[in-house]
């Protein structure tokens, strides 16, 4: 069964309480969205693996440590999880990106694919699947699912704020896939909204209604 990480880290909770206030305006809310997506990429790469290496230091030989290579794709939902994407390539800039193109029907909540472009070694990367909300679990579960269907092996998926129903999809779903997120809240609501949640996480961030 996938493992649900809640990162509680202190600056963590403190961004994402000014996120959540309905007083931080467009500006604000991008820059701390960003500012906790790079926090949330240095916990979520905790396990990358490494190798030893042999280098000089001006005093002697010494053996030390390099990431193993392991290569990485960040896979954003369109449009909010853009707003997370620079905040993670600040800590692992050579990783490449692929974009899943998802809105979801506010009439039936069913997720609606409209584009896909992803890197072309998908099942060679650790990918790390993006978006601020994990409400239902539709976008998430569709966008996993499409990734796997093109040949992804090694995902997991990061999300700011998730409600229980969606973590439950995931899980039944996609066992495999290890969620991390920065609050796990309480409810939905009856537009399936997260409780307390953020509101619309694509509207806050690009300023729209
Ligand atoms: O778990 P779910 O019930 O599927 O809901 C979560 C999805 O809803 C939001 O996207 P939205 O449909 O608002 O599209 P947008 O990012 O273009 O605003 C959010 O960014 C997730 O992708
Ligand atoms: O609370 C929610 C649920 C879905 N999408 C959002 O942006 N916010
Ligand atoms: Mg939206």
């Amino acid at each position: 069964m996938g493992h649900v990480h809640v990162l509680d880290h202190p600056l963590i909770q403190h961004k994402l309480t000014h996120i959540r206030d309905k007083s931080t305006g467009t500006k604000e809310f991008r820059e701390l969205v960003d500012e906790v997506a790079m926090l949330m990429a240095f916990e979520i790469t905790r396990n990358l693996p490494l190798q030893e290496t042999t280098i000089n230091t001006p005093v002697m030989e010494a053996k030390t440590k390099v990431l193993a290579g392991k290569k990485i794709g960040l896979i954003p939902i369109l449009r909010a999880g853009l707003g997370m994407v620079d905040g993670v390539l600040q800590l692992i800039p050579a990783a490449k990106v692929g974009h899943v193109g998802l809105y979801r029907d506010p009439e039936t909540l069913k997720p609606v694919e409209y584009y896909i472009k992803l890197p072309s070694d998908i099942e060679e990367r650790e990918l790390i699947v993006i978006d601020p909300m994990l409400a239902t679990g539709g976008s998430a579960n569709d966008a996993i699912h499409s990734l796997k269907k093109r040949g992804a092996k090694n995902i997991r998926l990061m999300c700011l704020i998730a409600a229980p129903e969606g973590v439950e999809v995931i899980k039944e779903e996609h066992p495999d896939v290890d969620i991390y997120l920065a609050a796990l809240d309480e409810k939905l609501d009856e537009h399936a909204y997260i409780v307390p949640g953020l509101g619309d996480a694509g509207d806050r961030l690009f300023g729209t209604k």
